[in-house]
């Protein structure tokens, strides 16, 4: 991973603009003042993709299953089988499905929205005091300009948890003291509600992962429940704001990947973005106000042994509207092993992944690699290489 990101110049379409030292940090590293870069004719080169990653002519919407979870969280025993076959299906395939009647207050959802709205209309001066530090997953941050140089996604984001507690207990006070300690008292309220979101978003991971567990025909129904029931350690919520962009053919607002966390639990306002490469082709998600997009990720991808699908997919920018989406990414104790249960592993008992720890996974793509389409492949031979163990499958 490039993390020496160079001095950069900004348009050098004229001195002024380039001596504009609004736009570089301590460190010369790029500034990604969006609403000074949005008001140029060009957009800098660094944000410009490549063509095969840009390719998006008319996509057609994927037909993802609105699963209703209202009688499975009642306990109706057929609606349990009816969304079990739903995100069977789905997951089998492209990974991806949503979920209404979830039980996540509406009046939550959209205060978060408004919250993040809230901090990313804030002026530059201010998000830059939330800025990531070095070597820390939390915090604010334009475009990762301080992480890659090139193929810059064209969005902000603000990332924060409740990781470094033991329990989800202890975890009641630490988004809002994260808010106040780097934004001060005007945010406690941002605080709250982040924390309460937080919560809501725990308690629908758990009935994901049971549902998933049904899905897969797991014996131990709660097997995955327990697996992820200390998340508060490591998950996370990710906000990204993608700004309106004059040449949105040229770049994009988050690139084609994979996620490396177990499952994300999306809400997206109602712009549209979000595409899954499936069938050989880029596909759209539909927003639903009321529904989440649930995608497998790479580490459930193992835990399933290969069986449900971690996707590629991407969020694209468009030339009008701004654009936001709130991300709960679920990611077991790091120090847990990610292995599939017995009843996952076939007949032969082959194993298609290692044993690893999310905390090697998130530690590769954080200090060794930017996670794509081929996260987990190389992270693989990253581990075995790296140990000097034989695979242990
Ligand atoms: C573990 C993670 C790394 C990223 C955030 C979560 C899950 C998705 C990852 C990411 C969004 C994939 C595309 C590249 C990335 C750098 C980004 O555009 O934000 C990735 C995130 C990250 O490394 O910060
Ligand atoms: O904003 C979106 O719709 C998708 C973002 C995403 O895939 C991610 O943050 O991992
Ligand atoms: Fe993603």
């Amino acid at each position: 991973m490039d993390t020496s990101a160079p001095t950069l110049l900004l348009c050098p379409s004229s001195s002024d603009i380039n001596n504009h030292l609004h736009h570089r940090d301590h460190n010369g590293h790029l500034i990604f003042d969006s609403s000074f870069l949005q008001k140029q004719q060009r957009i800098p080169s660094q944000f410009i993709w490549p063509c095969r990653d840009l390719v998006s002519n008319k996509v057609p919407e994927l037909t993802t299953p609105l699963v209703d979870l209202r009688g499975y969280l009642a306990g109706d025993d057929a609606a349990k089988r009816r969304a079990a076959d739903l995100v069977r299906v789905a997951c089998s395939t492209h990974g991806f499905f949503q979920v209404t009647n979830h039980g996540v207050d509406a009046a939550l959802i959209q205060a978060g929205h408004a919250h993040m709205d809230g901090f990313f209309k804030l002026p530059i001066e201010w998000k830059l005091k939330a800025s990531k530090k070095t070597g820390s997953t939390w915090g604010y941050s334009g475009a990762h300009a301080d992480r890659f140089s090139s193929n810059l996604p064209w969005k902000e984001t603000l990332t924060f948890g409740c990781h470094g507690k033991e329990s989800s207990a202890s975890c009641n006070a630490i988004i809002r003291d994260y808010f106040t300690s780097v934004l001060g008292e005007d945010f406690e309220q941002a605080g709250v509600v982040f924390q309460r979101y937080y919560k809501a978003m725990e308690e629908l991971s758990l009935v994901i992962m049971e549902l998933l567990a049904v899905s897969l025909g797991v014996e131990d129904e709660l097997h995955f429940r327990k697996f992820y029931e200390d998340m508060s350690s490591s998950s996370f919520i990710r906000c990204n704001y993608y700004p309106p962009c004059q040449e949105p053919s040229l770049t994009l607002g988050t690139g084609p990947h994979c996620d490396p966390t177990s499952i994300t639990i999306l809400h997206q306002d109602q712009v549209g973005g979000l595409e899954v490469f499936t069938h050989n082709k880029w596909h759209s998600i539909r927003p639903h106000p009321h529904a989440f997009v649930i995608n497998i990720g790479d580490t459930f991808m193992a835990l399933s042994n290969g069986r449900y699908k971690s996707c590629l997919h991407r969020a694209v920018v468009n030339r009008s509207r701004e654009r936001r989406s709130l991300a709960f990414f679920v990611c077991p104790r790091e120090d847990k092993v990610v292995r599939p249960p017995n009843d996952l592993l076939g007949t032969q008992g082959t194993r298609r992944y290692p044993d690893f720890t999310w905390s090697d996974l998130l530690h590769f793509t954080q200090k060794h690699y930017r996670a794509d389409a081929a996260t987990l492949h190389n992270f693989t031979h990253w581990l075995l290489s790296s140990s000097s163990s034989t695979p242990p499958y």
